[in-house]
């Protein structure tokens, strides 16, 4: 794939998806589960207190932290799922053919791999971090929109940080 195609459709920091690559994904998914009548879900998945990290030891820091995520993330989930970086600290996951009992679980295995090996040693700092997720799922029957998935999915996240983060909340 050329550089500027990789673009298109990759976030550069981390080499994950990017929001479009996603939404286009996310659209098939849905097509794809009316079709074949099967279920998917979406886990919104967001950084705790991102901002303190930024704020205490820089950027760049922060920068690192974005790529271990998702280097993490990456090696948890299945082959099938896809995740993307759809915005700042704010990363989406696209489970096919997936139930809402399997797609908590999936979101709660990310939660705990995160909070048992989010760390990072800079200068002399041990940085830790966790994260909140939020999880909506739909039937092929009762599916409307991938923004109606994706709004579910963010409210529930909203919860968890309501909640007091490094925590699982469903629609
Ligand atoms: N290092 C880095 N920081 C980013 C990037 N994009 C957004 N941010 C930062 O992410 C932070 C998000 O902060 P908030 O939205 O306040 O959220 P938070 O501190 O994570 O708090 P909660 O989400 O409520 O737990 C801000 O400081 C942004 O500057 C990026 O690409 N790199």
């Amino acid at each position: 794939m050329k550089s500027l195609e990789r673009r298109a459709y990759f976030d550069h920091l981390t080499g994950l998806a990017n929001r479009g690559h996603f939404f286009e994904q996310c659209e098939n998914t849905l097509s794809k589960a009316r079709t074949e009548k099967t279920s998917l879900a979406v886990l919104m998945m967001d950084v705790d207190h991102f901002k303190g990290v930024n704020d205490a030891y820089g950027h760049k820091t922060g920068d690192l932290v974005l790529q271990k995520l998702a280097e993490m993330s990456l090696s948890t989930l299945r082959k099938d799922d896809i995740i993307a970086r759809i915005g700042g600290e704010e990363f989406a996951v696209l489970l096919p053919a997936t139930d809402q009992d399997e797609a908590i679980r999936v979101a709660q295995r990310l939660r705990a791999r995160i909070e048992e090996g989010g760390v990072l040693s800079i200068d002399g700092h041990k940085i830790s971090f966790t994260v909140s997720l939020g999880v909506s799922y739909c039937k092929h029957d009762d599916c409307s929109t991938v923004n109606e998935l994706l709004n579910a999915a963010d409210d529930a996240l909203y919860q968890a940080k309501a909640a007091g983060r490094n925590c699982v909340f469903s629609q």
